[in-house]
């Protein structure tokens, strides 16, 4: 889990395996494009890379140079991730008091997580993010990594949200939550897990950027033609994405420029806060010297099924909003110097493309919320990739991932298989009807987000009524 603040910052990993480990490829990715060694040291020359780099490390110089060090808590109910993470190449980044092991384990329970193992540690995180939240002057919130999948991520990554929202209420929270799939999947009980946990991201969240096992899978073996991806493949694209969409908070002058913006942007009714993310170019590392995509190319890509990191179809649903940003250099005009006349006319440029492409798929993009695709510029490239643009949107075509797991859920649950795992931790059914019955109406809601309103004034209406 990461938490953000505008001065410095703060990251927090819930870090079941998956967390940990796409936690470790992001950092990783992050100190590169920030100019920061593996021990958080700057050794970059561009004033732009490092002028807001504080919303995610915090600069320690007691004596000597300046280190950056992430604000961040690694947690697992497990220790072996945390200690490979402890003796890599990223032993010298983290504060060691900020890594949370216990060896008990959830064993893909997610009522282990929230209930019981889980539980026992939440004080001791609550602890340290209490800590790290006093000595800021501006957090705007925190961002938990975790897969859905598993028992801690999922059951203790639920736990602690409810926590935190109790205890900031209005502060941001933000997931990167990681969708199980059936290619990738470790166990049987993991649509149990991952339906547990969207039952409380409903309610408890204000973003949930959605991963998706399966997306990802497919990008590396049809572009990347990876034969056989391992974990370490998927979550490098997961790193790439990461950084992307975390670009407007960590540069100088960006549209979108911290979470609450952003989600002021994406989020127009409070539960519909599930974002699909997408990136171009993703590409086979043979063919690389070909790439250079145009601003239009780039543009459609970002809107192009291939490209998204969930597992959905776009021309099956219709967009509510959208934020684009496009970073290095994508012009065509490559000898231009970046400046201020070229950074105008590139905007220009860039959004003339999105009206394009809005113009020409009307019927994809909702009509009762205008100019709902933002863009947004970033000279600072990716790490390796001389240009790259990445986009999150909420579309309705988002029911379809929630399907396909309340569809597996509802399998098994239909013959109570598996659920004396659950119950022996104290949980009680009840829980399963309630977050089946509450991934229905995130359903129908998503398809039908034009009575939202009218819902809620029904609801409104109920409560007065029994009053
Ligand atoms: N993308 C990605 N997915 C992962 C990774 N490790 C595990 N997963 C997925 O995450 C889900 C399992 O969750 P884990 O993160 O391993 O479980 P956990 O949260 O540690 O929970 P327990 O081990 O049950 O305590 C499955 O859907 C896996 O496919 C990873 O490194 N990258
Ligand atoms: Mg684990």
């Amino acid at each position: 889990m990461l938490g953000v603040w505008d001065q410095g910052c703060y990251s927090r990993k819930i870090t079941p395996q998956a967390g940990n480990q796409v936690g470790e490829a992001f950092w990783r990715m992050l100190l590169a494009e920030h100019g920061l060694d593996d021990a958080g040291m700057y050794k970059g020359n561009d004033p732009q890379q490092i002028a807001r780099a504080g919303v995610y490390f915090t600069q320690v110089d007691s004596s000597g140079p300046t280190k950056y060090v992430p604000r961040s808590v690694q947690v697992d109910l497990e220790s072996g991730v945390c200690n490979r993470l402890r003796s890599g190449p990223l032993g010298q980044l983290f504060r060691p008091d900020t890594y949370f092991t216990s060896d008990s384990g959830a064993g893909n329970n997610w009522a282990k997580g929230y209930y019981t193992e889980g539980a026992e540690l939440i004080d001791g995180i609550l602890d340290i993010v209490r800590r790290q939240s006093e000595a800021t002057e501006a957090l705007q919130g925190f961002q938990i990594i975790h897969s859905l999948g598993g028992g801690t991520g999922a059951g203790l990554g639920s736990l602690l949200l409810s926590k935190l929202r109790e205890e900031y209420p209005d502060r941001m929270l933000s997931t990167f939550s990681i969708l199980p799939a059936p290619n990738v999947s470790e166990t049987v009980v993991e649509p149990y897990n991952s339906l547990l946990s969207v039952h409380q991201l409903v309610d408890n969240c204000d973003l949930t950027i959605c991963i998706d096992n399966e997306a990802l899978y497919d990008i590396a073996v049809r572009t990347l033609k990876i034969k056989s991806p391992g974990y370490k493949d998927l979550n490098q694209l997961i790193a790439k994405v990461m950084c992307g969409v975390s670009t407007s908070l960590r540069f100088p002058g960006q549209l979108n420029g911290d979470l609450r913006k952003l989600g002021m942007n994406l989020v127009p009714f409070p539960r519909l806060h599930f974002l699909m993310p997408s990136f171009a170019p993703f590409y086979d590392p043979k063919a690389r010297t070909f790439q250079r995509l145009s601003v239009p190319e780039l543009t459609s890509s970002l809107f192009d099924k291939k490209n998204l990191l969930v597992a959905s179809d776009p021309r099956f649903g219709r967009y509510l909003t959208a934020a684009c940003i496009f970073r290095g250099k994508v012009s065509s005009h490559e000898a231009e110097v970046w400046c201020t006349y070229y950074e105008i006319a590139l905007l220009t440029l860039v959004q003339n493309s999105v009206m394009q492409l809005q113009r020409k798929n009307s019927n994809l993009f909702v009509e009762w919320i205008p100019d709902n695709v933002s863009v947004s510029l970033c000279s600072v490239p990716p790490v390796g990739q001389p240009q790259a643009a990445v986009a999150l949107a909420n579309s309705t075509c988002m029911q379809e991932l929630f399907k396909r797991n309340l569809d597996q859920f509802a399998l098994m649950f239909k013959r109570r298989a598996f659920l004396h795992w659950y119950t022996g931790e104290g949980m009680d059914v009840m829980e399963f009807t309630e977050a089946e019955s509450n991934t229905q109406d995130l359903i129908w809601l998503i398809m039908h987000p034009q009575y939202q309103e009218a819902t809620v004034e029904e609801e409104e209406a109920d409560v007065e009524g029994e009053q």
